[in-house]
């Protein structure tokens, strides 16, 4: 994460931003990592055939916080076992990590906690993880309760909510609330209350009359 500028600093007309930061996509193949970043940055889901993503991918999108832009890098990873040495290089610089699991396959949550292992050896210490349980829209093949989902999320201390690519749900909450805490680290004095991504997540589900296991 970056602060641009800064006190004295002159103004860098091509950075339409003021914090930075790199937030990657994690999980098995198939789960929906590249929707779940097109839906974002896009508003689109592509139905249809799956193309796994070979190796890794980059796009940026720029969201307003308070008032503040900040510009989020956001890397979309391979989910296949093959890809994952290379996707390894790429996590010590990230401060964020969306780690996503499919609600209709048991395996891709089972495998979570092979990716907290890793996530926990590459990653940096402080980097802010979020598991999610993507294609919540397909209520009819669930295969993972979202109690389970709630109960390793509190086991590991990770925020956690329940996400469609294909119909949007959760999705701009999710990276909101990364930007936030990029934010929060970036810009606010020591003085002041910390930003707690839990809270902000429950809340708004609460808001939006949804469930919260944050
Ligand atoms: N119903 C539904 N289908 C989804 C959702 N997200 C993704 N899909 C479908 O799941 C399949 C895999 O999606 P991708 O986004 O390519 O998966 P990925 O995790 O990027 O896969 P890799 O690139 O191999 O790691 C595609 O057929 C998508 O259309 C969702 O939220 N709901």
């Amino acid at each position: 994460m970056s602060r641009v500028g800064g006190s004295g600093a002159p103004p860098a007309p091509l950075q339409d931003y003021e914090v930075a930061g790199k937030v990657m996509l994690l999980g098995d193949s198939g789960v929906g990592k590249t929707c779940f970043l097109l839906q974002f940055r896009d508003g689109a889901f592509l139905s249809g055939t799956f193309i796994a993503t070979v190796g890794i991918d980059f796009r940026n999108k720029v969201v307003a916080v308070d008032g503040v832009k900040v510009k989020l890098q956001i890397w979309d990873t391979a989910g296949q076992e093959r890809f994952r040495s290379v996707t390894h290089a790429y996590y010590r610089d990230a401060q964020a990590l969306l780690l996503l699991y499919d609600i209709t396959s048991k395996m891709s949550f089972d495998n979570i906690r092979a990716w907290l292992t890793e996530i926990h050896e590459y990653a940096q210490k402080d980097v802010v993880i979020m598991l999610l349980g993507n294609k919540a829209d397909v209520s009819s093949e669930r295969a993972v309760r979202t109690e389970d989902g709630a109960s390793l999320a509190r086991e590991y201390g990770v925020p956690f909510m329940e996400t469609s690519a294909k119909t949007g749900m959760n999705v701009e909450l999710a990276f909101l609330a990364i930007a936030k805490e990029l934010k929060q680290r970036a810009l606010q004095p020591p003085d002041e209350p910390r930003f707690q991504i839990h809270d902000y997540i429950e809340a708004q589900q609460k808001k939006s009359g949804c469930c919260a296991f944050a």
